[in-house]
């Protein structure tokens, strides 16, 4: 994909603040290749080096927090930004790094989407827990949005989510810390979707979906795609932030961006279904083709996405 700009020739920036998966399939790789993918032009500042491959993390070498600061620095005074992403931050050194110069820079008006990583799939833990309420406190009021998992959502809450109402209340609780939206994503979710929110969901899903509830402006949107039986999911939350993070730097609203990046990261799972790449939990399609953009989104509906076209189904 070319990169794009708009008519007054300006190049639209994303910037990722996360760790190195030496795998390609998470972390900053996945970000940078995704971001190329959109046609915005990618920036990394590495907090942590991870040694990963798709069966799981062999080692961890944390960055020096000024070094973060620097490499952020750097980017900010030179480059510029145009909307930007937290992924694995590591620890609270980082995270008070992260959030005293964003807090000063120039970028202090540009979108910002946190990604909670705090667990790789295969149970390493990627952020000290005693870093959690730092996370909470300094990052979340600066968010644009912020898209935990259903377990990084129970780790922030300090509630289980394992059912709707606790979807509802999570979301609700997370918003007061700041953020513009949430997103509590699916993939980790098994509820009844039969006849929650009374969707009419097409006899082919088979009722097997992964679902996105977005919550914003006291309003839940929910975005759906079936489940896909797949292995190959490392990934899978870095790739959907780093699409979202993409279409905010080319000016897409928050909605819109969440809907595109649901398609994309669906259609890059289905991609790479049967893909042989690693002995474990694989990576998935970066290279997909840019999903059609549904504009336009109305807050408080539901959609379905089935690799071709989106549906309103409530
Ligand atoms: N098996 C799957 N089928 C379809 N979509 C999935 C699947 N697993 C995850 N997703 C989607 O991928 C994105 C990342 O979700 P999730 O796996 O919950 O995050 P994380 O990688 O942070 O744990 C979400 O949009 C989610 O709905
Ligand atoms: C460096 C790094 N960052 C993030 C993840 C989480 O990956 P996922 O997107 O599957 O939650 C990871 N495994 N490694």
């Amino acid at each position: 994909m070319r990169v794009r700009t708009d008519e007054t020739g300006h190049v639209f920036r994303a910037l990722t603040i996360a760790g190195s998966d030496s795998g390609g399939g998470a972390g900053i790789q996945a970000d940078l290749k995704t971001m190329h993918q959109f046609g915005v032009y990618g920036m990394s500042v590495v907090t942590a080096l991870t040694a990963q491959n798709t069966t799981g993390v062999h080692g961890v070498m944390e960055a020096p927090p000024e070094f973060v600061a620097a490499q952020l620095q750097a980017v900010i005074d030179d480059l510029g930004v145009d909307a930007m992403k937290t992924g694995m931050l590591a620890n609270e050194a980082i995270i008070a790094t992260v959030a005293d110069v964003l807090s000063t820079a120039a970028t202090v008006s540009r979108p910002l989407v946190i990604d909670p990583v705090m667990v790789a799939k295969g149970g390493t833990k990627l952020i000290d827990d005693s870093a959690i309420a730092t996370l909470r406190e300094r990052l979340l009021p600066m968010a644009a949005l912020v898209t935990p998992n259903a377990p990084e959502t129970g780790v922030l809450v300090g509630a289980s989510v394992d059912s709707w109402d606790s979807v509802h209340l999570a979301a609700e609780r997370l918003a007061q810390w700041g953020s513009d939206a949430v997103v509590v994503k699916g993939g980790h979710l098994d509820l009844d979707v039969a006849h929650a929110e009374g969707w009419r969901l097409p006899a082919a899903s088979n009722q097997m979906v992964a679902v996105d509830t977005v919550y914003a402006q006291g309003t839940f949107t929910y975005f759906l795609t079936p489940r896909v039986n797949s292995a190959n999911t490392h990934g899978t939350g870095c790739t959907f932030s780093a699409a979202i993070t993409a279409l905010l730097a080319g000016g897409a609203p928050v909605l819109d961006a969440i809907a595109q990046a649901k398609a994309f990261i669906y259609d890059a799972i289905v991609r790479a279904k049967d893909w042989d790449v690693g002995h474990g939990h694989g990576p998935t399609d970066h290279s997909t083709p840019i999903p059609v953009a549904m504009s336009g989104v109305t807050p408080g509906g539901s959609y379905y996405y089935d690799g071709r076209n989106w549906t309103r189904v409530d």
